[in-house]
């Protein structure tokens, strides 16, 4: 776990129902539990806190101390910088006691007499996960003050020792870290405590994922991501279109190539189209849209394509000289079913429904989750990419790791939705995302979609309303 997966936990957490005040009550709960098991009660305790959550770890962990010990809470910064609400609630807390003694530090020089030398334990709840740089005045002297007396008074850090990753930080003895070890804490004892997360979030997909998937890279024109979307044949031309519109939301620019025939169909100021000649794609058709791929991030190659041999051709000579990332769905999918090769060395997003799942590895996703989950996680792992099989939980996995998606209705069973789901994939991909997260982003939204649909227009919905609710789900997960 890293500490970007703090914070998708924090936001998935609340959309389940766990709010950041039960997180930092049960971190500052175990960090006193933990300090009174290994130096007992009666203790003269000095807890430091900075004014971000770290601090308020800190806030949370004096109040439990102070039921048995003498405490002092020395705030370093200015209290009007409490940021969060579950830590300036604490810190309110706290004001409205009486047994616990209560400093305000602003200045670095006062910081620097201080004489520590009458506690048993110092509390180092200055900076957390939240670090960035060196610290700086007045975290700075407090965290030297603390050092002086590294060695002679037990010193405990929240979460991390402050300071840390720079070589200016607390020499703690230990620190007490929440609910698991992180990869990139290293060169310091770690206790670990639980605070209340359920182990559904490994896995499950939410607001949090959405969040760090949606960060605008640039907010220079086309550097928000560039897609192309291969689709389209006599037949369909709804499939390819319902792939870029969605898509369009996310991306600033979306190429929509298509068979001269069906792109006399489409007519959207938001898409640049790219009508190849003919009927349908043939494998003629590969150096055009491999000259046209080198312009984009990602790809969609897929809906709508219908099935004939020279179509399928096109789509695995496409696929094994293609560069770039890509979303195989729909009659893609079938095409390379034929030869699951063309797939060597490529990043590329599956996206199977249960049938076509079984026509790519000839067995067929059934049972519970958790067995869905193994078998989708085997297949991506053999074919080194990741795959989406959707359902009624959306199952995704590239192989090392998986992860559900339980956003989405029965309506969603109508025509299109797939396409929709195809073209926020590869929107996602288009912005930097890696597959797993494109992936699991993009069954996210797109459920979310038929959800806000549903909640509007009841179960009767087509894809092209549930594509125009995209920019909702956008803004209902940037504002969670
Ligand atoms: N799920 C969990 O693990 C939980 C963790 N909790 C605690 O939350 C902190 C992270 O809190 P956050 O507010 O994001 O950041 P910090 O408190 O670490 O610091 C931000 C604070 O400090 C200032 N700051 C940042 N860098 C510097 C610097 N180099 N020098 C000086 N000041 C700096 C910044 O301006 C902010 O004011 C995590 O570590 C846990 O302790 C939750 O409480 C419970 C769930
Ligand atoms: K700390």
């Amino acid at each position: 776990m890293r500490i970007e997966d703090v914070y998708i936990w924090d936001i998935n957490a609340k959309w389940l129902g766990i709010t950041p005040y039960q997180l930092m009550e049960n971190a500052g709960a175990g960090v006193a539990r933990v300090i009174e098991e290994r130096f007992g009660k009666g203790l003269k305790i000095a807890v430091f806190s900075g004014t971000g959550n770290n601090g308020g770890d800190g806030f949370v962990t004096a109040r439990h101390l102070s039921f048995e010990n003498e405490v002092a809470l020395f705030l370093v910064g200015d209290e009007a910088k409490i940021r969060s609400e579950e830590a300036r609630h604490n810190w309110e807390i706290l004001k409205g006691l009486d047994f616990v003694e209560i400093k305000v530090l602003k200045d670095s020089a006062y910081i620097r007499s201080l004489d520590l030398s009458g506690f048993d334990v110092i509390v180092d709840a200055l900076l957390g996960a939240g670090t960035k740089g060196e610290p700086r005045e007045p975290i700075r002297s407090a965290i030297e003050k603390i050092n002086e007396y590294a060695g002679e008074v037990r010193i405990v850090s929240v979460d991390l020792p402050s300071g840390y990753p720079s070589k200016i930080r607390v020499k703690a003895d230990f620190a007490v870290t929440f609910q698991w070890d992180k990869e990139e804490y290293e060169g310091f004892e770690r206790v670990v405590v639980k605070i209340g997360y359920p182990r559904e979030l490994y896995h499950l997909v939410g607001p949090g994922d959405a969040k760090f998937a949606l960060r605008k890279r640039g907010e220079h024109k086309g550097q928000n991501g560039k897609l192309l979307v291969i689709g389209g044949s006599e037949d369909y031309f709804g499939a390819p279109y319902l792939a870029s519109k969605a898509a369009s939301y996310l991306v600033d620019l979306v190429y929509l190539a298509m068979p001269e025939y069906s792109a006399k169909r489409i007519s959207d100021p938001d898409l640049i189209l790219r009508p190849v000649e003919g009927r349908d794609f043939v494998p003629g058709h590969v150096d055009t849209l491999l000259k046209l791929a080198e312009k984009v991030d990602a790809i969609v190659i897929g809906p709508g394509l219908g099935l004939s041999d020279e179509t399928k051709a096109f789509v695995r000579e496409f696929v094994k000289h293609c560069a770039k990332p890509m979303v195989i769905d729909a009659d893609g999918l079938k095409a390379v079913a034929e030869d699951l090769s063309v797939l060597r060395g490529k990043t590329f997003v599956l996206t199977p429904h249960a049938g076509e799942f079984r026509v790519l590895f000839g067995v067929g996703p059934e049972g519970p989750l958790a067995e869905k989950a193994e078998l989708v996680m085997e297949k991506a792992g053999e074919i080194g990419g990741t795959i989406l099989l959707k359902g009624a939980y959306d199952v995704i996995s590239d192989g090392k790791t998986w992860k559900y998606n339980k956003t989405g209705n029965m309506g969603m069973t109508t025509g299109g939705t797939g396409d929709v789901l195809a073209g926020l994939v590869g929107a996602l991909l288009a912005l930097g995302n890696k597959p797993l997260r494109a992936a699991s982003v993009g069954a996210f939204l797109n459920g979310l979609a038929g959800d806000m649909v549903k909640e509007e227009l009841g179960e009767n919905f087509t894809a092209l309303e549930m594509a125009k609710k995209v920019p909702h789900t956008v803004k209902w997960a940037l504002e969670f």
